[in-house]
């Protein structure tokens, strides 16, 4: 299973490539590695298995950040609901491809952090707010799903990694916490 060991962290020049694209359907290996890596989120965010194994709670891997520069990521996304155990976003993305985005931008509130990242990167990190992404899934079925909020901006990090774009490379290095009009902070 995926621990942290697993995870390549920045100044390793895969997570600066252009990764490539999965030719569909995937293969058996491709699709066990799309499923162990949301196994690993999911471990993540469990109190229990997290503490055993180390882990740092993630939403989000790309499969550069094994060191595999292939275009798949894998997302899991709880509900903001304490009471709602049913994640808004949880699925393996092969080749996701953003189709459209809204005008309107937007950023955490908190800023960005990455699993590849063992520092504090202060700063707003400004994305699309609302996008429209296509993907295939390991069955090789091609999908396409409007996000909006948390799970979009889960998606479009997780997508940079699989462009060699780290969240840092996003922020206003004049002024870290410079916003235009109209960005919807989210809190
Ligand atoms: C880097 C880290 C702080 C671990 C970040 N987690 C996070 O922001 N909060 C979080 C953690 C949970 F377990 C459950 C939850 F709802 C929220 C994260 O996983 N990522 C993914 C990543 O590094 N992918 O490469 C960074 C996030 C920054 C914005 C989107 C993803
Ligand atoms: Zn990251």
């Amino acid at each position: 299973m995926i621990t942290m060991n697993d995870i390549i962290r920045e100044g390793n020049p895969t997570l600066r490539e252009v990764a490539k694209e999965v030719p569909m359907p995937p293969t058996d290996e491709e699709k066990k590695l799309g499923e162990e890596m949301l196994e690993f989120l999911k471990n993540s965010q469990d109190p229990v298995k997290a503490e055993e194994l180390q882990l740092r709670g993630g939403v989000g891997l790309a499969a550069p950040q094994l060191d595999i520069s292939k275009r798949l990521i894998a997302v899991h996304v709880p509900s903001s609901d304490p009471e709602d155990d049913t994640p808004v976003l949880s699925t393996v993305m092969f080749n996701p491809k953003i189709l459209s985005h809204s005008v309107q931008d937007a950023c955490l509130g908190e800023g960005e952090g990455c699993l590849s990242v063992d520092r504090e990167v202060p700063g707003y990190v400004v994305r699309h707010a609302r996008v429209t992404v296509s993907y295939y899934d390991e069955a090789g079925v091609k999908h396409k799903r409007r996000l909006k909020n948390y799970e979009a901006i889960v998606v479009q990090h997780e997508i940079d990694h699989l462009n060699g774009v780290m969240f840092y490379d996003h922020i206003n290095e004049e002024n870290p916490f410079a916003l235009k009009e109209g960005v919807l902070v989210i809190e």
